[in-house]
C-alpha cells in the first residue's frame, strides 16, 4: 500500500467527536464532510451489532446474487458494505453504490481505491427522493437508509426497488424501528442510550445527536415496514436480526 493510500485509510477512521465539540445551536443532521470524516467510527459506535448485521446481510446477499445481474447498495455511505460484498460475491455480479451525499461518496471512492476491489464499483450520486434507476437486480441493500427517506416517499422508493428486481431477487433492509407499546419503546430507547454510553458517548453528545436527528431519521414500526414491503409486491418478508429498536429484514420478489 502506498503512503498516500495508508493516510487515506487512517483518515476514514477518525473518532466521532462531532457533538462533543459543537458550541453553536444544533441544526438538522446532514451527511456533510464533517460526518463523512468520522462516519465509520460513528456508525460502529452507534449501531448495535453493526458488524454482525453487515456480515449477515452480505451472507444473505450471496444467497440471492446471480451472475449477469446487478447488485445495488442504496445509501452506500463510505462503501463498507460494498467492500465486504466484493469479497463475498462472484465477479459476474456488477456493483452499483447510490448515495446523495458527495462527501460520503468521496470517502467511498477513497476506500475502494485503497482496498483494491475484484470488480469496478459504479458509485452514483442520486437523491432517491427524486427518482433513481434499479435494473436487472438480483440484490438490493438499503442498510439504515430508508429511515432517512421522507415518509411520503417511502412507498414509491420501495416500488422502484421492487420493479427493478428480477423474480426471486431480494431486498435487504436494516432500520431503526419504534414500538407500538410506549412502555417498551421507552425501555428500548433507554437501553439504546446505555449502549451509546458504553461506547464512550457522553450525555451531551447523545442529547445533541438525538435533537439533530429528530426530523431527519424517522423510524417506522416493524409492522409498518413489513406492510409497505407487501403492498409494493414483495411475496415474502422475514426478520433476520433484531436488537431492541434495530431490525433487519429480507424481502423476496
Ligand atoms: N434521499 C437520499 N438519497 C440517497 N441517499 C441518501 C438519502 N438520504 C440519506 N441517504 C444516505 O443514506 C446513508 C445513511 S447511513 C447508511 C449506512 C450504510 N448503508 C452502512 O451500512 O454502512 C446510515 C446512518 O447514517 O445511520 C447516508 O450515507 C446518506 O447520505
Ligand atoms: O445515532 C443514532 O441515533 C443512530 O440511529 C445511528 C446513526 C448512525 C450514523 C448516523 C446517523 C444515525
Amino acid at each position: 500500500m502506498s503512503e498516500n493510500k495508508w493516510r487515506l485509510t487512517l483518515h476514514t477512521n477518525q473518532r466521532d467527536e462531532l457533538f462533543a465539540r459543537q458550541e453553536e445551536p444544533i441544526g438538522d443532521f446532514a451527511f456533510d464532510s464533517g460526518v463523512a470524516d468520522v462516519f465509520d467510527d460513528m456508525v460502529s459506535r452507534s449501531v448495535p451489532h453493526y458488524d454482525e448485521m453487515q456480515r449477515m446481510a452480505c451472507e444473505l446477499a450471496r444467497d440471492f446474487a446471480r451472475s449477469g445481474t446487478n447488485l445495488y447498495d442504496i445509501g452506500c455511505s463510505t462503501a463498507t458494505t460494498l467492500l465486504s460484498l466484493d469479497r463475498e460475491i462472484e465477479e459476474g455480479v456488477a456493483f452499483v453504490g447510490i448515495d446523495n451525499a458527495p462527501d460520503m461518496l468521496q470517502k467511498a471512492a477513497q476506500k475502494i481505491e485503497a482496498a483494491g476491489t475484484r470488480r469496478p464499483i459504479d458509485l452514483r450520486v442520486a437523491d432517491i427522493h427524486q427518482g433513481f434507476v434499479i435494473d436487472n437486480a438480483s440484490v438490493v441493500t438499503m442498510l439504515l437508509t430508508l429511515q432517512f427517506v421522507r415518509p411520503l416517499h417511502r412507498e414509491r422508493v420501495l416500488s422502484t426497488v421492487h420493479r427493478g428486481l428480477n423474480d426471486q431477487g431480494c431486498l435487504l433492509l436494516i432500520e431503526k424501528v419504534t414500538s407500538e407499546e410506549t412502555a417498551f419503546n421507552r425501555l428500548f430507547i433507554q437501553h439504546y442510550y446505555d449502549f451509546k454510553r458504553r461506547n464512550g458517548y457522553s450525555e451531551i453528545e447523545i442529547a445533541k445527536k438525538r435533537e439533530a436527528l429528530e426530523n431527519v431519521l424517522i423510524p417506522y414500526r416493524l409492522e409498518e415496514n413489513t406492510q409497505l414491503l407487501k403492498e409494493v409486491g414483495f411475496s415474502s418478508v422475514e426478520v433476520f436480526f433484531r436488537w431492541y429498536n434495530f431490525c433487519a429484514l429480507v424481502a423476496v420478489k
